[in-house]
């Protein structure tokens, strides 16, 4: 039968056929974006679960300090510049060498192995299929000899052909993915064991730090804990096992300000990281007051840990004051607190209360020098000396600024405060009834404080001093 004799189940099946194309057009791409979309969400829980492991109790620090797991953190952030950054820090002197040959032959099998799969996975999937077909092709047509002369049954002939061509080359094709299969279960369950291999360390980290945690709060005593920070008798040892404080004894109550000095690597920053709770104490007891204000924004008192190095946030103005709160949190605060009869928005309530921050710090000269104002986004590691943050909550109901002052960065930062300026804001802190424990060499900061621990000799030896103001 020719195709002009039956127009009508042409223009039919030609419909069906065009069809059908719209339709597989439809389906595979929205097939391999519900994937994409699977993965996504996947990659967001995991990476949210694994986060909250790895942030939680410290348990970074305890990496970090120990130099692992520096592999296994790019794999939650797939941050390349870090890994290779991380690698070239773990590989030193001769490592570099054995390990770049290990990894030379290790891609060079890679290659071989890739090589050789890729000459089967085309074979099979692309050549054979035509091979298999004409094969059957030709046995169908040396069967069919006689009745080739009809153009009826050349019609059937071709229509066979070509369904036999698609079904024989969709055959092989699905029989590539059944090999391709392997390969992909390899890789899924080497990526499965990287993870597994990371949920583990963070587990046996989390429950260290517990461990750690138990054993320190057992000497706190909490009912005396609210307004002092006590060490008795507290030795101090380094992961290294170097002692660097012997029984240290001292108490800090409010009011009494203490200066640590000491030569360099004497254990000045050892002593917040025990206080921290970063270092376990040897022997002795340390009482503290339980709350950590950078753990819990707003709380009513407690211990303010302010970084060795400022940390500036990406964003604006705004946001550097605001940090760790969003500006949505932050409006929401300040409109708790100022519930006054205030007819302003939260928006210009924030704005105007932390303008007078700026003020307080004498930094308001920030808002003019910068063409967009709060908006301004420049980087602010090379502008700020300070990190300022604002806790909005106090037991008086009252708005209470907190100032981070980075004593540690004010030499070598970029524009330092003038010495006036830091004598304002140790005025400020201690006119808001903030109690420092500082770490510096600068006899500057003397006045500020009512004690003075100095580390000797960075071997456990230590003298406390008090300052006569
Ligand atoms: N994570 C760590 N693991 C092992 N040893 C450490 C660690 N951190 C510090 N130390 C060691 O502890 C000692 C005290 O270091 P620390 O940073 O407390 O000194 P510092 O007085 O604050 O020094 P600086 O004035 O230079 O800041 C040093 O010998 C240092 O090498």
């Amino acid at each position: 039968m020719c195709w002009h004799k039956d127009k009508a189940a042409f223009i039919r099946l030609t419909g069906v056929s065009v069809l059908q194309s719209a339709a597989s057009s439809i389906v595979a791409p929205s097939l391999r974006y519900l994937t994409a979309k699977l993965a996504l969400g996947w990659r967001i829980r995991l990476t949210q679960h694994l986060l909250k492991s790895y942030f939680g109790k410290n348990a970074y620090y305890k990496f970090t300090s120990q130099g692992i797991m520096l592999m296994q953190i790019s794999l939650i952030t797939n941050d390349l510049e870090k890994l290779t950054t991380d690698l070239s820090g773990l590989v030193t002197g001769m490592m570099v060498d054995v390990r770049f040959r290990e990894l030379l032959s290790h891609s060079k099998d890679l290659l071989r192995k890739k090589w050789l799969f890729g000459i089967l996975d085309d074979f099979i999937t692309k050549q054979l299929p035509h091979n298999v077909t004409w094969v059957i092709s030709l046995l169908y047509a040396l069967e069919h000899k006689g009745d080739c002369a009809l153009t009826s049954t050349q019609g059937e002939l071709a229509h066979a052909l070509w369904f036999l061509a698609s079904v024989v080359s969709q055959s092989f094709l699905a029989f590539g993915d059944i090999l391709e299969l392997h390969r992909k279960f390899l890789e899924l369950s080497g990526g499965i064991n990287r993870i597994f291999e990371l949920e583990e360390l963070l587990d046996a980290a989390q429950s260290d730090i517990q461990q750690l945690g138990a054993s320190v709060s057992s000497g706190v005593d909490d009912l005396s804990s609210k307004d002092i920070i006590s060490f008795s008798k507290v030795s101090i040892i380094s992961p290294g096992q170097k002692l660097l404080a012997r029984k240290l004894t001292c108490d800090v109550v409010q009011g009494k300000s203490l200066l640590v000095t000491g030569p360099n690597g004497s254990g000045k920053s050892s002593i917040f990281r025990v206080l921290r709770g970063l270092w376990p104490i040897a022997s002795g007891r340390l009482i503290k007051p339980s709350q950590d204000i950078n753990e819990k924004v707003g709380s009513e008192c407690g211990v303010f840990y302010v970084p060795q190095r400022p940390y500036t946030s990406l964003g604006t103005l705004r946001d550097q004051i605001i940090y760790p709160l969003s500006r949505e949190e932050a409006e929401v605060k300040v409109l708790t607190l100022c519930k006054t009869g205030f007819k302003s928005s939260g928006a210009n309530l924030l704005d105007a209360h932390l303008r007078s921050i700026l003020e307080s710090v004498r930094l308001v000269y920030l808002l003019e020098r910068e063409d967009q104002g709060w908006d301004a986004s420049p980087n602010w590691e090379e502008i700020l000396s300070l990190v300022l943050e604002l806790s909005v909550l106090s037991t008086s109901g009252s708005p209470v600024l907190f100032i981070t002052l980075n004593l540690a960065s004010l030499m070598s930062a970029p524009m330092p405060p003038s010495v006036d300026v830091e004598e304002h804001l140790y005025q400020l802190a201690a006119k808001m009834g903030i109690t420092f424990i500082t770490s510096s060499q600068r006899p500057a900061l003397i006045p500020f404080h009512s004690m003075e621990l100095r580390l000797i000799d960075g071997e456990g030896k230590w003298e406390l001093y008090t300052i006569n103001q």
